[in-house]
């Protein structure tokens, strides 16, 4: 057994790791790392996990950590673990990062975090998570940037297209909802109940840190930089994420032809699922699951597609893609710890 620590051991990414990894048969959980309330059990917090975790809470030690364990699981807010992870650069520990800090340059961090960026060397060694697209880099790589929520499902939509020079590159409109856990715990007026209840808002137009993420990755499959429009919208539910993306084609295509495409694209990974004609993905369909399900409409009218992917913000678009990556790295099968059915209804 690989022995793992988790970092930001109140928060809902953490919780999560922790219910999937119950189950690993690879991954023990032996420290939960707690910058507010170290000393105290995760249960005084959770007590839907009483009697199940009952090891105290941590305060972070990285000489400690350094030397009793193997992977190193941060999800803590932005601007954390580019402070954290340079301790580990020289170890053997393999650290897999939630958060934003190693996912963009240092220029597009600084510019869409507002923060000093990670170092440069740390910065170069991170491979980009994004575990059905960039496997094999993965295998190889000591630090894991875990792609955020937003950007997991429209770059898992929208890179085959690319990749398969499908679309055109310019007017890309992503339009984008999720659920209120994808805020983490903590408090705000948007997470309110009398303003997220029976309301749906867009919010962070034009702002939204996921846009240079979803950008630069996709243009890594494409001969120019490709831009994207892009708005988020506050939906109503607790766990979900929906893209749906709006692009012209490049040359005539049908529904059945895109959809064998993408068939044939994802065929070899386990948690993608190319839904059949006339299907379209729906939140329900992924939650609690690792999946990413996508289905596609070519609107032979106007020679444009509209593709649209849904996730589970929590599973796949956080802790699933994390374990996915950890099982990547350590040469396990990569759906060890992850072969959770959705839950319906
Ligand atoms: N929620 C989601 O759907 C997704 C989240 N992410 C990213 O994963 C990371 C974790 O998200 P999530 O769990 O939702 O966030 P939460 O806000 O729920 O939890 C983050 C936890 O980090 C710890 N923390 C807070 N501030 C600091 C600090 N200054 N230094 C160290 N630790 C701190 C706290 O735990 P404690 O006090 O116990 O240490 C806190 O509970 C974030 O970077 C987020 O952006 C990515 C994809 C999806
Ligand atoms: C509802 C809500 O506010 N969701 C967050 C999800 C961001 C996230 O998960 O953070 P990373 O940037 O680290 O991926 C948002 O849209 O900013």
């Amino acid at each position: 057994m690989k022995k793992a620590a988790i970092i930001g051991g109140t928060g809902y990414g953490a919780i999560e790791l922790i219910r999937l990894l119950q189950s690993h048969k690879e991954i023990e959980i032996t420290k939960i790392i707690s910058q507010s309330q170290a000393g105290e059990e995760l249960s005084a917090t959770y007590p839907h996990l009483n009697g199940i975790i009952t090891k105290e809470m941590e305060a972070l030690n990285t000489e400690e950590l350094e030397k009793e364990i193997d992977i190193l699981f941060l999800a803590a807010p932005a601007g954390v673990a580019k402070n954290i992870i340079p301790s580990f650069q020289d170890t053997s520990v393999q650290c897999i990062d939630l958060s934003g800090d190693f996912r963009l340059t240092s220029e597009e961090y600084k510019e869409w975090y507002g923060k000093e960026p990670a170092s440069a060397d740390v910065l170069e060694k991170a491979v980009f998570g994004l575990s059905d697209i960039f496997t094999e880099e993965i295998k190889s790589a000591s630090i894991i940037s875990n792609p955020g929520c937003f950007p997991t499902a429209a770059l898992s939509a929208l890179i085959p297209l690319i990749d398969g020079n499908k679309i055109q590159t310019e007017g890309i409109r992503i339009d984008a909802k999720t659920g209120i856990s994808g805020a983490g715990k903590g408090l705000s007026e948007k997470a309110h109940f009398s303003s997220a209840n029976e309301n749906v808002v867009p919010y962070k137009i034009g702002q939204h840190q996921h846009i240079p993420e979803i950008e630069r990755y996709a243009s890594q499959f494409a001969d120019n930089d490709v831009k994207v429009s892009f708005t988020t919208h506050l939906i109503p539910m607790t766990r979900g994420l929906l893209c749906t993306i709006y692009a012209d084609l490049k040359s005539q295509e049908t529904t059945a032809s895109i959809l064998d495409y993408l068939q044939e694209y994802y065929q070899e990974k386990s948690f993608v699922r190319i839904l059949p004609e006339g299907h379209f993905p729906a939140t329900k369909g992924v939650t609690g699951s690792n999946y990413c399900d996508i289905g596609a409409y070519v609107d032979e009218r106007t020679n444009s597609i509209v593709i649209a992917s849904a996730i589970d913000n929590l599973v796949k678009g956080a802790a699933g893609q994390a374990i996915h990556n950890a099982n990547l790295m350590n040469g396990w099968d990569e759906t060890m710890g992850l072969e959770f059915i959705p839950v319906f209804p």
